[in-house]
C-alpha cells in the first residue's frame, strides 16, 4: 500500500489485501532461509570482534550495519517500517511528508519479534548444523525479520481503522478509559478472518514449497523420484508422505502454526497497545462521548 497516497489509505478491506500479499513475501522469505543450515554460531554473542565493537551476534552486527544504511536513506521514516537494532544515523535525504494517518505512538515490538524467531522459527525450518553459509543465513534472516515485522506492526493501521469506524467508535473508547486490555482484545478480534487466513496460508505453503513442472503439474521431488505404482504397501505409502513432506522447501505446518502461535497474536498485541494510547492527546468529538 502507497503510504503517501491519501485516499482511502484506512479501509479495511485495503489493509487486509496488504496482510494477504505480506503472506507471500513471508512464506518466500521463510524459504529462502530454509536453504540453508541453522548456523546456530550466527546468533550466539561474542563468537566474533566486530569492526563497530559490537559485543552481539553476528547476525545483530549485521543487521545494525544494514539498518544504519537504511536508516541514512530514510527508511524508518515511513511508518510502516520499524529497526530492530539502535542507534541509528538521521537520514540523509530530506523525509516525506507521509498523512498522519496514525496516532503519535513509539510501539515497536521487535525484540519479541526477534526472540521468537529466533527460538521457534528458524530451528523449524533449517536443517540442524554449520554449513558455513554465515552471510547467506544472515542476509535471508533480516528478510525474514523485516517482512514479519512490517506485518507485525500493520495492526496499528488495522487499529485505527477499527477505531474510526463510527459504529465501533464509542465502544473503543468506553473501552480504552477503562484501560479494559481483554475486551479491546475481544471487540477487535476477527475469528472469520482468521480461519480463513490459516486456511489460505497452508494452500498457499503447500504450493509455494512445491517445484512446479514445465507441464505446471505440482510435485515435489519425491513424486519424480518415486515408482509410480498405485498399489504402493501402506508402509511404502506412508514413507512416501514423510519424504515428499521432507522433500518439500518448506512445511505448511510449519508456517500455519508460525502465524496461529506468533505472527496473528502478536499482531493483535500490537493492536490493543495502539488502541490503548490512542487517546493520549486526542481531543474526544463531542459526537464520540459516551
Ligand atoms: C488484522 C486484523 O485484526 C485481527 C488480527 C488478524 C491477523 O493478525 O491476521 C486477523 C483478524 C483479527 O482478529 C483484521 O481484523 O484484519
Amino acid at each position: 500500500m502507497n503510504l503517501l497516497n491519501k485516499d482511502d489509505a484506512l479501509s479495511l478491506a485495503r489493509l487486509r489485501d496488504v496482510l494477504i500479499r505480506l503472506e507471500d513475501t513471508i512464506i518466500f522469505a521463510l524459504i529462502e532461509r530454509a536453504q540453508f543450515a541453522l548456523n546456530d554460531c550466527t546468533y550466539q554473542p561474542g563468537v566474533y570482534k566486530y569492526d563497530n565493537g559490537s559485543q552481539g551476534s553476528f547476525l545483530e552486527y549485521f543487521l545494525h550495519e544494514m539498518e544504519k544504511v537504511h536508516a541514512r536513506v530514510r527508511r524508518y521514516t515511513s511508518p510502516d517500517e520499524y529497526p530492530f537494532t539502535s542507534p541509528l544515523p538521521e537520514p540523509m535525504l530530506p523525509t516525506l511528508d507521509f498523512p498522519p494517518t496514525l496516532h503519535p505512538n513509539k510501539i515497536n515490538v521487535n525484540k519479541d519479534i526477534m526472540e521468537r524467531y529466533l527460538q521457534d522459527i528458524v530451528p523449524k525450518i533449517c536443517a540442524p548444523g554449520d554449513d558455513l553459509n554465515y552471510g547467506s543465513s544472515a542476509t535471508r534472516d533480516t528478510e525474514c525479520l523485516q517482512a514479519l515485522s512490517k506485518r507485525i506492526h500493520y495492526g496499528k493501521f488495522i487499529a485505527e481503522s477499527k477505531f474510526m469506524d463510527p459504529t465501533q467508535q464509542k465502544t473503543y473508547i468506553r473501552l480504552i478509559q477503562n484501560k479494559d486490555r481483554d475486551a479491546i482484545m475481544e471487540l477487535l478480534t476477527n475469528r472469520t478472518v482468521e480461519a480463513a487466513l490459516l486456511r489460505r496460508l497452508r494452500r498457499k505453503a503447500l504450493i509455494y514449497g512445491s517445484d512446479i513442472t514445465e507441464t505446471g503439474e505440482i510435485v515435489t521431488k519425491e513424486d519424480q523420484e518415486t515408482p509410480t505404482t498405485s498399489t504402493a504397501a501402506n508402509g511404502d505409502k506412508q514413507q512416501h508422505q514423510q519424504q515428499e513432506q521432507s522433500s518439500r522447501k518448506i512445511q505448511a505446518d510449519v508456517v500455519v502454526d508460525l502465524y496461529e502461535r506468533f505472527v496473528i497474536p502478536l499482531t493483535k498485541e500490537v493492536e490493543v497497545e495502539y488502541l490503548l494510547q490512542r487517546l493520549d492527546g486526542w481531543q474526544i468529538p463531542e459526537e464520540s462521548k459516551n
